[in-house]
């Protein structure tokens, strides 16, 4: 069977619906540039979008992958998060190699992020869908004459059975930065992290693969040139005072986000970065 990729709506907005030949699927959103979908091949989805999203082009969906971009969250003057979540992308380029479907959107500075953001820069989000894996990569390149520095991150939304039963292999060691206590430096002695309570840690200088282990099934998490790792999740309150998310649906979610934060990337004139986070299945 050959894999299939079709344009279509949901809940009227356009995304690209992807089945592989293997039977893995995707769907992934022009608006925001945003994967929404994601499942192995044989296997239950792994990401996880709200029922509450709001598709109305114009604020961020709820769910996914979100790219941040040129800001992440509040650290800085822009809106939160940066400009592109926000936005419409376009579909550059569709192709299948060897069973595997491959889609790079873009989108570039235009008259209104040059009102809030005085750089120009084009992006390209490049997704490769396989059997047991979705891959995303991030590249940006400074198309203007001026340096820019920009923070960034992809946004994970995973899809958990039941938060405080998932554990998170991988950040013993690092140090990080804990949101949820006023932006205190700590280092996580724990061998796995075990969530109870709000969380919005930036884990700094993450090296090596993280596990995510899901009650029964677990997914390695990796990333490449991005050297944080965000973990979020609101619990309780913090959902209840999302408009845009189920108040209990703080227990089928965790975000591990692949960030650039603490060391903000710098690009010199037509110079390039890229920042990758592969979800593979059945590494254990
Ligand atoms: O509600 P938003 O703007 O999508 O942000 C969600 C969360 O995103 C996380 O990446 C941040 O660390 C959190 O601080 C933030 O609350």
């Amino acid at each position: 069977m050959k894999s299939t990729i079709s344009t279509e709506t949901l809940h009227g907005q356009p995304v690209i619906q992807v089945r592989t030949a293997e039977g893995a699927e995707a769907t992934v959103s022009l608006f925001g540039g945003q994967v929404l979908h994601w499942q192995p091949a044989g296997g239950r989805p792994w990401l996880y979008l709200s029922d509450q999203a709001v598709f109305d082009a114009r604020g961020a969906i709820r769910g996914g992958t979100p790219v941040c971009f040129p800001q992440f969250a509040a650290h800085g003057p822009l809106p939160r998060h940066g400009l592109v979540r926000t936005r419409l992308w376009r579909l550059i380029h569709q192709r299948e190699v060897d069973g595997q479907v491959m889609l790079t959107l873009g989108i570039d500075s235009d008259d209104t992020s040059l009102s809030v953001w005085p750089y120009l820069f084009s992006l390209e989000l490049t997704v490769n869908i396989g059997g047991n894996r979705l891959d995303m990569e991030l590249e940006v390149t400074n198309t203007g004459a001026d340096a820019l520095e920009f923070t960034a991150a992809l946004h994970t939304y995973l899809r958990v059975s039941e938060v405080e039963l998932a554990e998170l292999h991988g950040l013993k060691g690092l140090h990080y930065t804990d949101h949820c206590d006023g932006g205190a430096r700590k280092t996580d002695p724990m061998p796995m992290l075990q969530i109870d309570d709000p969380i919005d840690r930036i884990y700094h200088d993450v090296r090596r693969p993280m596990v995510l282990d899901d009650g029964g099934r677990a997914l390695q998490i990796d990333q490449e040139n991005f050297t944080d790792v965000v973990v979020w999740n609101p619990w309780e309150a913090g959902a209840a005072a999302l408009a845009d998310m189920p108040d209990k649906d703080f227990r089928r979610m965790l975000c591990v986000e692949a960030a650039a934060v603490k060391t903000p990337i710098a690009l010199n004139a037509d110079a390039q970065w890229w920042g990758r986070q592969s979800l593979l299945v059945g590494a254990n």
